[in-house]
């Protein structure tokens, strides 16, 4: 058996219904079944940028399907709240979330919908270059558990094919994110500092704007999210065939 003829069979065999190995993967990568046509647009910002509040806009427009970030999941699995541990103690829970997020997110790109289009709240790639990126870079992450989240973030993306055809990025600045967030008021955050929204700023500035430090896997579209609502509103329907046809053209 050839790599790609042994995957074949064991699959089939396997009956998994969720990925399949397919020929029109040119890089022999695992697929998603059936979603080859779709389009997968993903919603990219600081925290309290205003990603939620976007997608919940477009989700009243039909063939669309929505996955917002599965933060309920973050906050109780199976009774724990990781995300509150990593605010709590980021050395020692960092990696805990880290793992979960990246999981959860692997299993939202994977789902299957309806939809020709799906929107998602960021991508397993924001989650790894941004997040997880900033407790490393912050001292906050030891190389270890930064090395095996690496690896498992690698071959993840190496042998999974995780397609986004558009990322577009809610462009806010760090203090406008600070005062949104606060009133948000969710429990958890309520310790965030503006430095740290200004250390995430950061990283995704150089991620998809200054385009400096990670691979970008779709074009970016920018739009700025320091408006208030009825401007946004008024931005996203400027937007709304470009963001709608995958492309930032
Ligand atoms: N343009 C805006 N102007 C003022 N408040 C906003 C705006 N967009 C969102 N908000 C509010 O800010 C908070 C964070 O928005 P949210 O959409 O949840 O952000 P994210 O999903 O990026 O974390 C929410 O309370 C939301 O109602
Ligand atoms: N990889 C990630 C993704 C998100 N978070 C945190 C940041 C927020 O406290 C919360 C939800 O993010 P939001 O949708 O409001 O931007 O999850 C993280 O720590 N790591």
């Amino acid at each position: 058996f050839s790599n790609q003829t042994r995957a074949e069979s064991y699959l089939e065999t396997k009956k998994s219904g969720y990925l399949t190995m397919q020929s029109y993967s040119s890089q022999g990568k695992l697929v998603r079944n059936g979603e080859k046509n779709k389009l997968v647009i993903c919603i990219e910002g600081n925290i309290a940028s205003g990603k939620t509040t976007c997608l919940e806009y477009f989700s009243k427009t039909s063939n669309i399907e929505v996955l917002t970030e599965p933060v309920s999941k973050w906050r109780n699995v199976r009774g724990h709240n990781p995300l509150g541990l990593m605010y709590q103690d980021p050395t020692r829970w960092g990696i805990t979330l880290q793992t979960y997020i990246q999981l959860t997110m692997l299993d939202q790109h994977l789902s299957t919908t309806s939809a020709p289009i799906r929107m998602m709240e960021r991508s397993i790639y924001g989650a790894k270059y941004i997040f997880v990126e900033n407790l490393y870079r912050s001292g906050k992450m030891p190389e270890v558990d930064f090395a095996v989240l690496s690896e498992w973030f690698e071959w993840i993306t190496q042998n999974i094919a995780i397609p986004v055809d558009l990322i577009v990025y809610l462009q806010s600045s760090p203090q406008i994110c600070h005062e949104r967030l606060k009133e948000r008021c969710r429990e958890e955050e309520k310790i965030i500092p503006l430095e740290y929204l200004e250390a995430i700023h950061q990283l995704y500035e150089d991620w998809l704007i200054k385009k400096t430090s990670f691979n970008i896997p779709a074009p970016v579209l920018v739009i700025s999210a320091d408006d208030d609502l009825q401007k946004m509103i008024h931005q996203f329907e400027e937007n709304r065939e470009k963001i709608l046809s995958g492309r930032n053209v």
